[in-house]
């Protein structure tokens, strides 16, 4: 594990272009599988993600090549292989070959992911999904193994039990290719989701309702891309980069954002009386406002993302009073509270409700990247502190953030990541 080392008292300015979305990235390297000729993207992030995603193409015998935000995917000498482990568990998103390997071969054997330690995370409705389309499902020694009969899979009406992006892509990778019409009804609605959809689509698929909550498959035989699909750009990325503008910067242009994807999470910033100049695709950012508490409730999109409360937290810190967030999909998402007291902030959480008071001084100290936001939330505080401050488990920030040092970097500010035997790596 590697650890980031960052400098305090130092504010943010210049210019940085947003990457493509880890989340709709780590579906669509698995979705890639589906195709019978080579596919393309563009705009695909550098993370730690990425690389482990085509490390188990490679165990597929599915070549890949990666360069400069560029990805070249040739699925054409797939075989069915199990994925028991390794590379599975190193990310959350390596579930998505469960659904990805059914629709290609009505089989899949694949360990139980990796991801984010963020409390409970529960695969029940992919499986019921899963099930409905006609497959047998077995889970066992950590792993899940499913099968179908001669007739293969068979499209179904599935409404799920509650809102979940994971099983929302998983039952749509398996059904874009069964016999007959799938139904899929309270999905998810997030943007991801949307790019997926037309990312298959475009080889052929037949998907309809995509982004919103309910989404019509009819299975076709065959899916080949015709052109190189630009993924789109991380919108947990973007809040991440405006939230630490605007709590330590002096003037940050974000660039390449949708600006309707951070809806809520813009007005929430502006609720707090942050000044944002909003263009088509970019959000300039000239920090230095007098900031007001606020109360934040995540929710599925088209809500708060889960994914923003704790980059939000070093912004809530600049407020004149305590401000409360309440995280609705995933309550234990604290892991970096004690960190953050450990470097002097007022936060604490009780009962399901994070409380997070003005940040008088804050110093510099070893703290430790439970998980990615976890981690990035730490990397921002940093730079409000006094002193150095050490991140350990810095890997957890390098799985979801595209080239972070360089970006930071590119906005005047000292960074670097080391080996645990101080090497230097970035
Ligand atoms: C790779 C990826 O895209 N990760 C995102 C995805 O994770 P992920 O897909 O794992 O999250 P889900 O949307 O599935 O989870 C939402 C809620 O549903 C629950 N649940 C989910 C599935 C299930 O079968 N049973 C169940 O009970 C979860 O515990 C959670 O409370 O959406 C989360 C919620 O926006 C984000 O934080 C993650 O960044
Ligand atoms: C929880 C997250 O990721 P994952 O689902 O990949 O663990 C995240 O990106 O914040």
């Amino acid at each position: 594990m590697k650890k980031m080392i960052v400098k305090g008292s130092q504010k943010l300015a210049g210019e940085v272009t947003i990457g493509g979305a880890k989340n709709s990235t780590v579906a669509l390297i698995p979705a890639s599988i589906l195709a019978d000729t080579p596919v393309e993207f563009d705009s695909v992030p550098d993370i730690l993600d990425v690389h482990n995603l085509m490390l188990i193409l490679k165990s597929m015998h599915v070549d890949s090549f990666y360069n400069r935000g560029k990805l070249t995917v040739d699925p054409t000498k797939i075989e069915s292989t199990p994925l028991p482990g390794g590379a599975i568990r190193s990310l959350r998103a390596s579930y998505y070959f469960m659904g990805a390997l059914l629709g290609k071969f009505g089989e899949a054997v694949v360990g139980f992911p990796g991801g984010d330690n963020i409390g409970p995370r529960p695969i029940d409705q992919h499986i019921k999904g899963f099930k409905a389309l006609g497959a047998k499902v077995v889970e066992k020694n950590d792993t899940v193994y499913i099968t179908t009969g001669p007739e293969g899979l068979q499209g179904a009406r599935i409404f799920f039990d509650l809102v979940s992006v994971g099983a929302t892509i998983n039952v749509l990778l398996a059904a874009v290719k069964a016999k007959g019409t799938t139904i899929m009804e309270n999905v998810a609605r997030e943007p991801e989701i949307v790019d997926l959809a037309t990312f298959l689509n475009n080889m052929g698929a037949k998907i309809r309702g995509a982004g919103t909550d309910v989404i019509r498959v009819q299975g076709v035989d065959s899916l080949r891309a015709q052109n190189v699909h630009t993924i789109i750009p991380d919108r947990i990325e973007a809040g991440t980069y405006l939230s630490f503008a605007a709590a330590n910067g002096n003037g940050v242009l974000v660039k390449n954002v949708i600006t309707e994807h951070l809806d809520p999470f813009i007005a929430k910033m502006q609720e707090m009386g942050v000044t944002l100049e909003i263009d088509e695709d970019k959000i300039y950012v000239p920090g230095g406002d007098l900031l007001a508490p606020v109360s934040v409730k995540t929710a599925p999109f088209p809500g708060l993302a889960t994914d923003l409360q704790q980059p939000l937290t070093p912004l809530l810190m600049k407020a004149k009073g305590s401000s409360t967030i309440i995280d609705t999909l995933y309550p234990e998402r604290t892991k970096h509270i004690p960190e953050m007291q450990k470097m002097g902030a007022k936060i604490a959480s009780k009962d399901g409700v994070i409380t997070v008071g003005h940040a008088q001084q804050l110093v510099g100290t070893t703290v430790e990247a439970g998980e990615i936001r976890a981690g990035v939330s730490l990397l921002g505080l940093a730079l409000m502190a006094e002193g150095t401050t050490t991140i350990t488990k810095a890997d957890n920030i390098l799985r979801g953030y595209d080239r972070i040092v360089e970006k930071f970097r590119g906005l005047s500010v000292d960074l670097k990541v080391i080996t645990e035997s101080d090497e230097l790596v970035f």
